[in-house]
């Protein structure tokens, strides 16, 4: 657990960044740092690897103050990935991510294979392993940066904006990426985005931070969603607070109706049409009983006829439900 105490950042020119903040990131888990451009979330991010120093409070990892060692000692423990990478531009893509186990003396082939590995692991196809970063796409590159911060196993990973500068099918990617990773990895990792989706997407945990480096909220992002502490925060989140809180609720308890007649199954048994009128119409999305109320209610929106097809693992129909079967669920 990293634990912040009363912390507060003051920069010499008077500015107060971060203003006595308390909360506790818990071990194995993602916590996001979200809130508006110059709250205090990178200042929050850094003090933990002493990148800045605070002026005053406590931060402790695992009960233990970070200021009781030597800063570099700390660092090496704790992985930093940032916006664009931030790759060393002449170095190929493999030595980049050999950088750190290279300062901790490892000997040269095991410091190479878990290089490798860990490309493969975030998902880079090793041919691009000899490349200099220049010559690798932005998406490809955060893919090294997170390889490169992952490089010598530590317990932490603080990631400040890292899929901010990708276009938006690369940032999905990528944040699924993350998400499969960390299933397998299950590190402590703080997140820094100015972006409400992303923070309720990735985090187990959410703080929300307001200009002048207050915490207005810290809390998993179902909770935040519905029950957001003040005006500030529920403005934040945003108008359709109501419909992402869907995300966060599965289908398992929608009232499915048979499959009708009407729905055709192809060879495979999957759907493969609604017959209407002589036509076939498609099926428009499917959804699963383990998914969220929110592909359930896509499934509805996209079908030709109000229907939304449940299926199993298979892909197989078992099931449909309508608007008032939703709405029901939705509004007990
Ligand atoms: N070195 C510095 N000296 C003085 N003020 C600073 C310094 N670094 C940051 N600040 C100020 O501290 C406040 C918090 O900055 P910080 O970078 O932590 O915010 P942020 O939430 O990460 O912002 P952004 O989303 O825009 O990156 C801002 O008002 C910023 O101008």
């Amino acid at each position: 657990m990293i634990e912040f105490e009363d912390v507060t950042k003051q920069y010499p020119d008077g500015t107060v960044a971060v203003d006595n903040l308390s909360l506790r990131i818990p071990s194995n888990e993602i916590t996001v740092f979200v809130g508006p451009s110059g709250c205090g979330k990178t200042t929050s991010l850094r003090m933990i690897n002493r990148t800045i120093e605070r002026t005053s409070g406590r931060i402790s990892i695992d009960g233990e103050d970070i200021t009781a060692g030597d800063p570099v000692t700390l660092r090496r423990g704790i992985g930093y990935v940032i916006q664009h990478a931030g790759l060393f531009p002449h170095k190929t893509v493999v030595d980049n991510v050999a950088t750190v186990p290279k300062l901790l003396g490892w000997d040269k082939r095991k410091t190479r294979e878990t290089a490798m590995e860990l490309l493969e692991r975030v998902g880079l196809d090793l041919k691009l392993a000899e490349r200099y970063p220049a010559q690798l796409s932005g998406g490809q590159q955060q893919r090294v940066g997170v390889a490169r911060a992952l490089a010598a196993d530590p317990k932490i990973m603080l990631m400040d904006e890292p899929f901010s500068a990708v276009d938006p099918i690369v940032r999905h990617q990528l944040q699924e990426e993350l998400l499969r990773l960390q299933r397998d990895i299950g590190k402590t990792i703080v997140f820094v985005t100015h972006d409400i989706d992303e923070a309720i997407k990735l985090g187990d945990n959410v703080a929300v931070l307001r200009v002048g480096g207050q915490l207005a909220q810290f809390a998993p992002p179902a909770e935040l969603l519905a029950k957001p502490a003040d005006d500030f925060v529920e403005s934040f989140i945003g108008q359709d607070r109501g419909y992402r809180a869907l995300t966060f609720v599965t289908a398992e308890d929608l009232p499915l109706g048979p499959v009708p007649a009407e729905l055709t199954v192809g060879e495979d048994g999957k759907p493969a049409g609604w017959q209407k009128n002589g036509d076939t119409l498609p099926i428009g999305a499917v959804f699963q009983r383990s998914d969220s109320l929110r592909a359930a209610m896509d499934a509805v929106l996209t079908s030709p006829i109000g229907q939304g097809v449940c299926v199993d693992e298979a892909g197989k129909p078992v099931g449909v439900i309508d608007y008032t079967g939703l709405t029901g669920v939705l509004r007990p």
